[in-house]
């Protein structure tokens, strides 16, 4: 589950009511997502998904967000359009939470995604960077480096409570990351946070990609190596090489990589599990055995971050050096 504020039937007319959305004739709360309370609402003017803000998000970046939205939607890529309320607003209250209403997307998340679905993300992927870069507001990336640090200074030794000999990886993986980590790649607005529950498919063709809440600026190449950690490793966390294939693949026929992206590539897979990682572990433990949201496995991204570790070069990714 994922609905941490309850709304009422009064205040939820009422805010349809101020968007102008018509009346309220049904809703109800979304299980799926852990960060924030989502409700599915339906109104006499259509569909639309209301979002309460929950604890990580951070309400100053919200302008960034929703402008973010409104600029690829402007852009032609398929993803929420924040409504606007009659006083030209995007963002309101409801429930002593700040809140926005977006339209619904149609489609589903894939649980097992094929080739052919990896090929489509990598392609939309490079379709929302090449829009962004027209985007002029910035906001820089809390989980990069630095911020991976402070997450282990809060992690400690700690992290040996998840596996052993967890603490002494991620120190080693820090170290190797402070000498590796490239500074100059070309940098624009990043999803972040592709993984498949955050893409929309109706059969085969893509129909939208959700859940901007982590778009900032940073490496563009990164994006792509976050994406290739999440939809090319199977459940038992082998790696996928026709999917990793089809991916790259994808991103590149719209927005081939430079020879330094290619080049740097491997390190960049390193750093995307580490991140994911580094937040998985740290909610692991702070998150009551009993709660109802499921933390994500840490382990999964121990065991990506090892394979990428053994990797020698860009081309175990499909990312044949530039001709
Ligand atoms: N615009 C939308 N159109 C259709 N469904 C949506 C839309 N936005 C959200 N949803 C639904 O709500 C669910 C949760 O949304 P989202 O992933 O944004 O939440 P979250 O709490 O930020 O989750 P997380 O960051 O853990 O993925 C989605 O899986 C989807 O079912
Ligand atoms: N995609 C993240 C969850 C936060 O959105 C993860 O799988 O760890």
């Amino acid at each position: 589950m994922a609905v941490y504020t309850e709304v009422t039937d009064d205040d939820l007319a009422h805010l349809i009511a101020e968007y102008g959305l018509g009346e309220l004739m049904s809703y109800k709360g979304i299980a799926e997502g852990v960060e924030n309370t989502n409700y599915m609402v339906h109104t006499s003017k259509g569909t639309f998904i209301l979002t309460l803000y929950e604890r990580r998000v951070n309400t100053a970046d919200l302008p960034y967000f929703m402008g973010l939205l409104e600029h690829l939607n402007k852009e032609g890529v398929s993803c929420p359009l924040p409504v606007r309320n009659r006083n030209g607003e995007v963002l309101t209250e409801i429930s002593g939470r700040t809140a926005a209403i977006v339209t619904f997307l149609e489609g589903v998340w894939v649980r097992r995604p094929k080739t052919v679905h990896c090929h489509a993300v990598g392609r939309a992927l490079a379709e929302l960077h090449l829009a962004g870069k027209s985007f002029p507001m910035c906001r820089s990336n809390a989980l990069g480096l630095a911020g991976w640090h402070d997450i282990n200074e809060r992690l400690g030794a700690k992290a040996d409570e998840i596996a052993p000999g967890l603490a002494t990886l991620i120190n080693y993986e820090l170290a190797y990351l402070d000498r590796a980590w490239p500074k100059t790649l070309p940098t624009g607005v990043i999803h972040a946070d592709l993984f498949p529950d955050n893409v929309f498919f109706i059969g085969e063709k893509l129909s939208g990609l959700i859940d901007f809440y982590f778009a900032c600026n940073d490496a563009s190449a990164y994006d792509l190596a976050i994406a290739l950690n999440a939809w090319c490793f199977e459940t038992d966390c082998a790696f996928n090489a026709t999917k990793a294939r089809a991916l790259v693949t994808g991103y590149q026929s719209l927005r081939p990589l430079t020879a330094a992206e290619r080049l740097a590539f491997p390190v960049l897979a390193r750093g995307a599990a580490l991140r994911f990682l580094l937040t998985r572990a740290l909610d692991w433990l702070h998150t009551d055995r009993n709660a109802l949201v499921k933390p994500h496995d840490p382990i999964a991204y121990v065991r990506r971050l090892r394979f990428h570790q053994e990797v020698t070069s860009p081309g175990e990714y499909g990312l044949e050096p530039a001709a």
